[in-house]
């Protein structure tokens, strides 16, 4: 997903992953089931946690949770994003991620090329 313009730029109009905040007394695998509905309109599955990511901004930092997760179709709405892509693996690195993201991505490449 594209970000919208932010105002931290190292932020503004970077790719991310969607997801979101941790609300009180959610497990992370909740969390993402939630946010994805909430920002996609979109019913997922949590197949298997992938990656904890520890990023410090110049400005925040955050532990971030990423999950494999499936979907019986790639129908979505953007509510809170300005654009998206569905990728294949080796089409990855050619986006402009979020600094955060670098490590997840890596590792998506590593392992579906093996
Ligand atoms: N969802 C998501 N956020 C990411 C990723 N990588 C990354 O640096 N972030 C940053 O992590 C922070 C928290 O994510 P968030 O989705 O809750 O962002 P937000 O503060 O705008 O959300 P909110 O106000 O709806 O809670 C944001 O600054 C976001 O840009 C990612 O792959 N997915």
């Amino acid at each position: 997903m594209r970000t919208r313009p932010n105002k931290f730029d190292y932020i503004s109009k970077k790719f991310e992953f969607p997801g979101g905040k941790i609300e009180s007394g959610e497990s992370p695998a909740e969390t993402v089931v939630r946010e994805i509905h909430e920002e996609l309109k979109m019913n997922i599955e949590v197949e298997k946690e992938f990656l904890v990511v520890n990023h410090q901004y110049p400005d925040f930092g955050i532990e971030m949770h990423s999950f494999i997760c499936s979907t019986p179709t790639r129908e979505l709405e953007l509510s809170e994003h300005i654009s998206f892509k569905w990728l294949d693996a080796n089409e990855l690195e050619a986006l402009d991620w979020a600094a955060a993201d670098i490590l997840i991505v890596d590792k998506l490449i590593k392992e579906i090329e093996q």
